[in-house]
Formats: structure tokens, sequence, C-alpha cells
């Protein structure tokens, strides 16, 4: 309780207040609740519960499908353990592995890790689990999907055979529950309701628009909204380059993040937005899930999302804890059946949004800048620009100066070319699956291990084409998932 008020935690969510009693009996749980809602406290506080500190072994492994959301998560539980003083590590890949050996052998209690480097410690007998009584997997769906599913069998097959198994997702497709249930003992499912499966705080818009104008109706948005911290989803890693490349010569500060990029880049680019010194992140699905950043107003979905999960997953990187959101997908007219497939899944109608004109954008930042300018009247302070601001009203009528002024503080129309290479629109990709039935999962997931198979899941864009990326050494071997962990 005392590290939960040094959080701020005033009272239990929903999905923290059904699952922590079952936790704390000791019972196999599938969590379900709509991003931002709490889920690490609600498998966290159980599992930090049954730690012994005395006890020197690793009692606990939390599985996660990205390396920033091990660290994520392993930062929250640290939080969450504070007084209690349990020991908790994360490991991922991308890191170097001898550090992490050192780390292991001072005795951590948790570990929350990346299904490939736990595998390669425990291949290397640096990682021994025959203490553990509690296993997590955060992203469940995810890390029961085609990609990681052999890593997830392999680890949970060095873990004796008595333990807690804690499952949660803001999505659970059916196929992917019957799969989860095989790994644990009369499991309780606890979920929300189909038709809340993303949070009413954030509001949802589709955007109908070209391939070729999805750029300017982009930059348009991000000037007529001027989000405080704006996520832009594309569905390549290429795209995202593109993107943030385009973005940055056009006045945005942007950074990427991607499977491709070295850790130390994704970690940077990570901080960089958290801490506000860009304002722009762009990524592939590596963002999507469960990464939590305060002060994220704004999703777009420059690309549409490859199934409705992603869909859910991304737009929930903000509305969380509370606070209202909104998001925005841009749709092509061959990408109507995405959308649709997308509102079966969550039960909602996304509102139209017509593009943005440019007269449009110009006007929504001279709003913008009057707003800027009332604001900096009511603070006061302006007594050191009064003589020039006289000699100048002196010379021209009030109207002229100000509307001067305006027009300094506003960004004229850009044309500076950039470069974005088409990306074939998502239902091509999707065989023409998913129609009709079963919410169009079925569809995605038959292309997932289509694309499997062939070495690459669908967010990455190496072997497409031909077109090989720089891949800066990166330690995926082989298999080749998304998210490089
Ligand atoms: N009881 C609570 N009261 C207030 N804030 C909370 C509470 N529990 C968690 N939070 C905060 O809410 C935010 C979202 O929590 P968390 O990241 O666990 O959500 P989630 O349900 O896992 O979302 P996602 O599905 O996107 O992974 C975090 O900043 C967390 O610290
Ligand atoms: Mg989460």
């Amino acid at each position: 309780m005392k590290a939960i008020n040094k959080m701020g935690f005033e009272e239990a969510t929903p999905i923290q207040a059904q699952t922590i009693p079952l936790g704390l009996q000791g019972k196999d749980i599938i969590g379900q609740a709509q991003t931002g809602t709490g889920k690490t406290a609600a498998f966290g506080l159980p599992l930090i519960e049954k730690i012994d500190p005395e006890n020197q072994n690793i009692q606990s492994i939390i599985i996660a499908p990205t390396r920033e959301l091990a660290v994520q998560v392993s930062e929250e539980l640290f939080k969450l353990s504070y007084y209690k003083r349990s020991r908790v590590l994360p490991i991922y890949g991308g890191q170097d592995i001898s550090r992490q050996i050192r780390a292991l052998k001072k005795n951590p209690h948790i570990i929350v890790g990346t299904p490939g480097r736990l595998l390669d410690h425990i291949n290397r007998k640096t990682l021994k689990l025959d203490g553990v009584h509690t296993v997590v997997l955060d992203e469940a769906d995810e890390m029961l999907n085609m990609g990681f599913i052999e890593d997830i069998e392999s680890i949970l097959s060095n873990v004796p055979a008595e333990h807690q198994t804690l499952l949660f997702s803001a999505t659970m497709p059916d196929p992917i529950r019957r799969i989860a249930e095989r790994f644990m003992q009369n499991p309780e499912l606890v979920k929300v309701k189909s038709k809340e499966v993303t949070t009413p705080n954030i509001q949802q818009f589709y955007i109908n628009t070209h391939e070729k104008q999805k750029f300017d109706v982009l930059t348009r948005l991000l000037d007529i909204q001027s989000p405080e911290l704006a996520i832009v989803f594309g569905r390549t890693k290429r795209r995202v380059d593109e993107l943030t490349e385009a973005l940055n010569l056009r006045g945005y500060t942007a950074e990427g993040i991607h499977g491709d990029l070295s850790q130390a880049r994704r970690m940077s680019a990570l901080r960089k937005f958290k801490n506000g010194s860009i304002d722009v992140l762009v990524a592939t699905d590596v963002a999507a899930r469960g990464l939590d950043i305060s002060g994220v107003t704004h999703v777009y979905n420059f690309d549409v999302p490859q199934d409705p999960e992603s869909y859910v997953h991304r737009i929930g990187r903000t509305g969380r804890a509370g606070k209202t959101g909104m998001a925005m997908t841009f749709i092509t007219s061959r990408e109507m059946d995405m959308l649709k497939s997308i509102e079966r899944t969550t039960k909602r109608k996304m509102d139209k949004m017509n593009a943005p004109t440019l007269d449009q954008a110009l006007e929504g930042q001279q709003t913008m800048t009057a707003e800027k300018i009332r604001s900096l009247i009511e603070e006061g302070n302006l007594s050191y620009y009064s003589k020039a601001a006289s000699q100048l009203l002196e010379e021209f009528d009030a109207e002229s100066v100000v509307a001067a002024v305006i027009k300094l503080m506003t960004k004229e129309p850009d044309q500076t070319p950039i470069k974005l290479t088409d990306e074939p629109p998502a239902f091509s990709k999707r065989g023409g699956g998913g129609k009709g039935s079963g919410g169009g999962y079925k569809g995605g997931s038959r292309n997932r291990r289509e694309g499997y198979k062939g070495g690459n899941r669908s967010y990455n864009d190496k072997g497409r084409g031909g077109q090989q990326r720089r891949s800066g050494g990166s330690s995926n071997s082989g298999k080749n998932k998304a998210y490089s962990n």
C-alpha cells in the first residue's frame, strides 16, 4: 500500500479489482481489459506479494514482446515493489550480454524479458528458472501468436510444472485464447464486454484519402490539431524512415522507431519523445503494444493497421489512465474493407473526418497563433517590448501590426520536396481472407503465418521486392521477428 500510495494511485481500476483477488488465491488468469487501464499492476501486485525477498532464486518471469515494453514493465514493477526490495531485472536483446550475465549473478527475484534473449540465456545456462512459481505473458495474444509461440513453449519447458500463469492483453481473439488454455490450469477468464474493447476516452476518426495525399493530410492535421505528443504509425520500416525524414524536412521534430534500428537509437528516440524534445514519434507496430507515455494526445494511422487487434493497441497509446485522446486512421478507397473489419471487432463506428484543405490548415494555425498571443497577454511581463510596439503603432494601424505578427508566427505552406515510396494497400496482403468471417481476424492470422514461414512477419519490409535495408548488425537471427527482440 505504501508503494501504491507513492505512485499516486487512489483506487483500483476495474481489471485490478477483479483480478488481484484471484491472483492472490494462486489462480491462473486470462485478463483482458482496455488499453491504459492498469493491467501491469493487475498482474504485478499479486506477483510481488508472492515474492520472498530472502529467497535467492528467480521466482517469477514476465515475458513481453518488445524490448521497450520489457524495460517499462520492469520499471513499473520496481516502483510497485519499492518498499519490499524485490530485485527486478529486465533482460532483452540489443543489450550487452555479459552485462546481463553479471546482473543475473546478483540473484534477481523477478525477470522481465523478451523471448529471444531469455532463450539465449537459458541455452547459455546463465538463466535458471527452476525456482519460478509465477509466469506472466504480457500482451499474451501477441506472445502466443505465430511469431513467438515456439519460443514461449521452449521457455516454459524450463519452468517447474507447478506454477501460476497470468496472461494479460487488451485483445484476446478466440483462436488464441484456445491456445492459451493449453498452457493453463482451469484459468479464470476476466474480460471486458466486447462492446468496450476500445476505451471511450479515445475519439476515433477515419479519413478517406489517396495514397499520394496522405503526407499533406498528415502535416495539415498536425498544424491544426497541434498535438502535445503524437505517434504516427507506418506499415514498414522503410515507410517509417521516409516519413521521419520527410517530417523533419518540413520543419517538424520527429524520430523513428523500428526493429532495424540499433537499440541505442530506439532508446534515445523514445527518451526524446518522453521528455518532449521531439513532438512526433514515427513507428512500426513495434511501438503499438503496451507503451505507456504520458502526454500522447494524438495517434495517426498513416497506414491502416494490418489487423483489428493492431488497431486497438495502436490507438491505445493515447487516452490512457482516464486521459482523453484522438485517433485518426487514413483509409484509401481500396482499404475500405479493412475499416469495416476493424469496426466489426471493436463494435464501434469511427467518425468520418474530412481531410483538411490548405485553407483550413492555415486558418487552424492562425487560430493557434491567436491563442498563443492571448495567453502571452494574460501572462503579462511584456513591458520590455512596449517601446518597439508603440513605435510600430505610431507608423501603422493596429490591425496591420497584429496581422504582421501573426504572419511571422504562422508557418507558410512548405513545398520542400520529400520522398515517400508507395506502399501496397493493406487488403492486398490479406489474400481476400477475413471477409465476413469472425471479424477479419482469421484472414490476418493466415497471412501472418505465411509471412512467418517466409522468415518475415508482415510488419517487416525486408525481402519484399528484393529490397534489403541496412540491418546494422541486427541481432535478429534466422527467424527475423517483427519486433527484433
Ligand atoms: N489504480 C490506478 N490508478 C491510477 N493510475 C493507474 C492505476 N493503475 C495503473 N495506473 C497507471 O495507468 C497507466 C496505464 O497502465 P498500464 O500501462 O498498466 O496499462 P495497460 O492496461 O497495461 O495498457 P496496455 O493494454 O496499453 O498495455 C500507467 O501509467 C499506470 O501507472
Ligand atoms: Mg500493458
